[in-house]
């Protein structure tokens, strides 16, 4: 794993959002995983303003996002389409007919959630999957105990989880406590993952999933299984590591050598 700890959430943002734009303008029709939830809307935001800048071109991207409520049809406005048509897809060049997101609405989910695998099969797999992380260890909604080999799926959401998105919600307003979700096996076949966490809420999960051992218990610590596997975390999501001046040090001498090869 990358360890990578930074100031701020800005500086959180644009670290993710230049891996995002240095892999469109290598591969411009790359598949990109997209995530939810309030960590990633600052890196949209920037991805937002790089796109306004000239900087980059989502044109012949296609994504796919993680998850999604079952029982939320893409208009409603929990909903995670409606999420990333307002936060992304709105604001820039997307096609948005190549834009997926399992489909909440489906008559049929667990039908929906096997073609959701082979929409993602067709499409020679992810490329690069962002990931936030929740305060239990989930990514996305594959809460502990799933299998760490799992593929996308219906899940139950723990009442911590719903509890934690409730904000999301008006008091009186329906609230699923099922999902749509990648699995963690479909999550890590993609070729790159890129997880942001900030805030000391995250600092407990961030401490399992770099420095625990690799447990259903923390979903994410199965990304110490993953190849190219990169945490962006700012001080406060990191204040739970033992070792973070030797993750400093290796991000030092990364970038040191990244400059030489140049
Ligand atoms: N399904 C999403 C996850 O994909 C997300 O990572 C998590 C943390 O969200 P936040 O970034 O708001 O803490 O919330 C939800 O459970």
């Amino acid at each position: 794993m990358q360890i990578v700890i930074l100031d701020t959430l800005e500086q959180v943002a644009e670290y993710g959002a230049a891996r995002f734009i240095d892999l469109l303008a290598k591969k411009p029709d790359a598949a990109l995983g997209l995530a939810t939830g309030s960590t990633p809307i600052q890196l949209y935001k920037t991805l937002i303003r790089h796109f306004e800048q000239g900087d980059v071109s989502f044109r012949d991207a296609r994504t796919f996002n993680l998850d999604e409520y079952l029982g939320l049809s893409g208009d409603h406005p929990q909903s995670y389409r409606h999420f990333m048509n307002t936060q992304l897809f709105d604001h820039i060049d997307i096609d948005r007919s190549q834009t997926r997101v399992p489909d909440g609405a489906a008559e049929d989910p667990l039908a929906a959630c096997d073609a959701y695998e082979d929409a993602i099969r067709e499409a020679g797999g992810i490329d690069l999957q962002l990931l936030g992380i929740g305060r239990n260890g989930h990514i996305g909604f594959n809460e502990p105990s799933s299998s760490l080999a799992s593929r996308t799926r219906v899940k139950t959401l723990t009442p911590d989880t719903v509890k934690a998105n409730q904000r999301f919600f008006k008091p009186d307003e329906f609230q699923p406590n099922l999902a749509m979700t990648m699995g963690i096996g479909t999550i890590m076949e993609a070729r790159q993952i890129l997880l942001l966490a900030t805030g000391e809420g995250k600092a407990e999960a961030v401490r399992e999933a770099v420095e625990g051992p690799v447990a259903a218990r923390c979903p994410a610590s199965i990304l110490q299984m993953h190849p190219r596997a990169t945490l962006v975390l700012d001080r406060e999501a990191a204040q739970g590591l033992r070792d973070v001046a030797f993750y400093e040090y290796i991000e030092r001498e990364n970038q040191r050598l990244l400059g030489r090869l140049k």
